[in-house]
Parts: C-alpha cells; sequence; structure tokens
C-alpha cells in the first residue's frame, strides 16, 4: 500500500485536552514521512464523520486522534464506503480500546512513530443492523455500568471507574426476556447481559474476551444469566486461570451472524455509544479495513 494522502481527524477536547497539547509534534512526525498530511479538528460530534464524507474517498490513511467515541464515528463514516482508506488510531481518551487490540502505544507521540512505520493488517468489522463497531456491542448490565459513570468519577478514577461502576450495577435484579439464534447456540429465558466482542480489551483491560482474535471472522459471544456477585467472580477467576467461564450462569460461544430479541427492548451500548434499542442482527465483516498496527498482536 502506497501511501501519499494522510487526513489526521483530531478531537482536542478528547483526555480533557491532553492530546491537543501534541498536536504540534504529531504534525510534525506526520509530515516528516507522508507527503501531503491535513489536519481537521472536530468541533461538535459528528465533524469527524462530515469530514469524511467531505474527503470524497481523495485521501489514503485517516488518522483518528481522540478518545473511543471518535473512533466509533470515524469506523461508522469509513465501513460502508466502497474503497476505504486505512485507518490508524491515536489514543487521546480513557479507555482507547481498540488501539490497545491493535498493539498501538498509549502514548501518542509513540503511537504516531508507530503509524509511520505503515505496519498494516486486514481487522474485523462488527455490525449491527446500520450501525459498525470495532469493540464490543452489549446490553443489558454493560449499558447500565457506562450510564452510571459520571465525568468527575472518570477524571478521579480514569478506568478503573468502569469497574467501580460494575461492581455497583452487579446484585440489582434487572433482567430482561431474552432469544437469541445463531447457527452455534440458541438461547431462550432470562439475562442480565449479553457482550459481543470482536477486540480484547474492555474498559482498557482483557475483561471479558481476554483472547479475541481481531482477523478470524468471528465474534465472541457471552451471554450472563443472572446479575449475581458471584458469577462476576467466576467470570475474574476464570480469565485469571486463562481458561473459559466455569459457571452455570454463562454461555460462551463464537459466531459470525446472531440474531437477538428481548422483552422489553434493551438499550444497546456499541462500542461505548448508546443510541439504538433492540431487536439486532449482529454479524461480522471479516478482514473488512486496513488498520495500522504497532507491537502486534499485543502482549497478554
Ligand atoms: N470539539 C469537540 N467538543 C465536544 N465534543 C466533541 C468534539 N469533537 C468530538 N466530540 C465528540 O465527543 C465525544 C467523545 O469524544 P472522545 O471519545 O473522542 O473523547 P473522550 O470522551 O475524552 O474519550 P473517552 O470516552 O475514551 O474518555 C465523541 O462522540 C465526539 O464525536
Amino acid at each position: 500500500m502506497k501511501i501519499k494522502r494522510v487526513d489526521l481527524i483530531i478531537n482536542p477536547n478528547a483526555g480533557n485536552g491532553r492530546l491537543k497539547e501534541q498536536l504540534q509534534q504529531v504534525v510534525k512526525t506526520l509530515e516528516s514521512h507522508f507527503p501531503h498530511v491535513s489536519v481537521h479538528e472536530t468541533y461538535q460530534p459528528g465533524d469527524a464523520a462530515s469530514y469524511i464524507e467531505d474527503l470524497d474517498n481523495e485521501t489514503d490513511l485517516i488518522i483518528g486522534a481522540g478518545g473511543d467515541g471518535t473512533v466509533y464515528e470515524i469506523i461508522n463514516a469509513l465501513a460502508p464506503l466502497q474503497n476505504r482508506p486505512a485507518f490508524g488510531i491515536i489514543p487521546g481518551g480513557t479507555c482507547n480500546d481498540f488501539s490497545r487490540a491493535l498493539g498501538i502505544s498509549q502514548n501518542p507521540l509513540e503511537a504516531v512513530e508507530q503509524i509511520c512505520n505503515q505496519k498494516f493488517r486486514a481487522i474485523d468489522v462488527g455490525k449491527c443492523n446500520h450501525q459498525y463497531f470495532l469493540n464490543f456491542w452489549g446490553i443489558g448490565l454493560i449499558t447500565e455500568v457506562s450510564t452510571n459513570i459520571n465525568p468527575r468519577m472518570k477524571e478521579s478514577f480514569g478506568r478503573l471507574s468502569y469497574y467501580l461502576s460494575a461492581i455497583q450495577s452487579v446484585n440489582r435484579d434487572r433482567t430482561f426476556k431474552l432469544k437469541l439464534e445463531s447457527d452455534e447456540c440458541a438461547y431462550e429465558g432470562n439475562a442480565a447481559m449479553v457482550l459481543i466482542g470482536n477486540g480484547p480489551f474492555t474498559g482498557g483491560i482483557r475483561a471479558f474476551f481476554p483472547e479475541s482474535n481481531i482477523e478470524d471472522g468471528k465474534l465472541e459471544v457471552l451471554i450472563i444469566e443472572s446479575n449475581r456477585l458471584q458469577t462476576f467472580w467466576d467470570m475474574i477467576r476464570a480469565k485469571v486461570m486463562q481458561d473459559i467461564p466455569n459457571s452455570e450462569d454463562i454461555l460462551y460461544f463464537q459466531s459470525d451472524h446472531i440474531s437477538i430479541e428481548t422483552e422489553p427492548n434493551q438499550t444497546i451500548d456499541c462500542d461505548g455509544e448508546r443510541d439504538y434499542e433492540t431487536p439486532s442482527t449482529i454479524s461480522i465483516l471479516p478482514r473488512h479495513i486496513q488498520m495500522a498496527v504497532g507491537n502486534y498482536p499485543p502482549l497478554q
């Protein structure tokens, strides 16, 4: 792949403005490797998608500098395109989950150097109805976790705030009726959470799908039937022992096509964004986009 034109889309507010301080150095590094570099700052949600539309396929590489919200907006603008430019991430938010999956450094200046090395891999992209995701799709407990985090909590505790919020949310009896169908598994009954993963990181750590492979054309599916604290300890123990959770409340399998109905309809959390509700059909687009990788695959 010959990269001539690079477009950097930066959310200057991501990570409380930390990224903006490094912008000059980032651009300098890019300009020393690529002949044409343009910078687009976002001012509000939706700007990243508009910039990509305006580029009209006239670019070879889009670099998204920001948090998981910026990455989500960019993948949703790129994935439907016929001729997709490559995509690189400079992490600038709290968790930066997919950049971790790509082995990209959490230091923006190191990340830009890695992108300049031009090591690309064709990466799977998840699709749910008309939405795309790189990292995960979830309903139930996971949406409560992200709803309960307020900006002050995030500022004080960073990544840990996700897990503090999770602990607050378990043991509340909030299950729903779930009908899930796939070639590999069918399930009808109560559930507290369904999590469908592409990337191995959630909330900055390898929490639910530690072994997930982003090039295998498969999604990892996890159904948790009850909100019991014991179930979550079982999961954590399984992670430590590096095996599949062995609990009567947990169902785990891989699939490339899953359909989900719930009663009542559930808010969907897609890579941290909560814009839609079930029912949903979720699938994987194998090796759909070229992405810049660093130390890939990332170490355990
Ligand atoms: N200049 C801006 N001001 C306010 N919001 C913006 C701006 N640019 C983009 N946004 C929107 O802000 C949302 C959050 O941004 P992003 O995830 O990049 O940063 P963050 O919130 O610091 O990261 P994290 O969620 O990982 O903590 C995104 O949906 C994005 O579209």
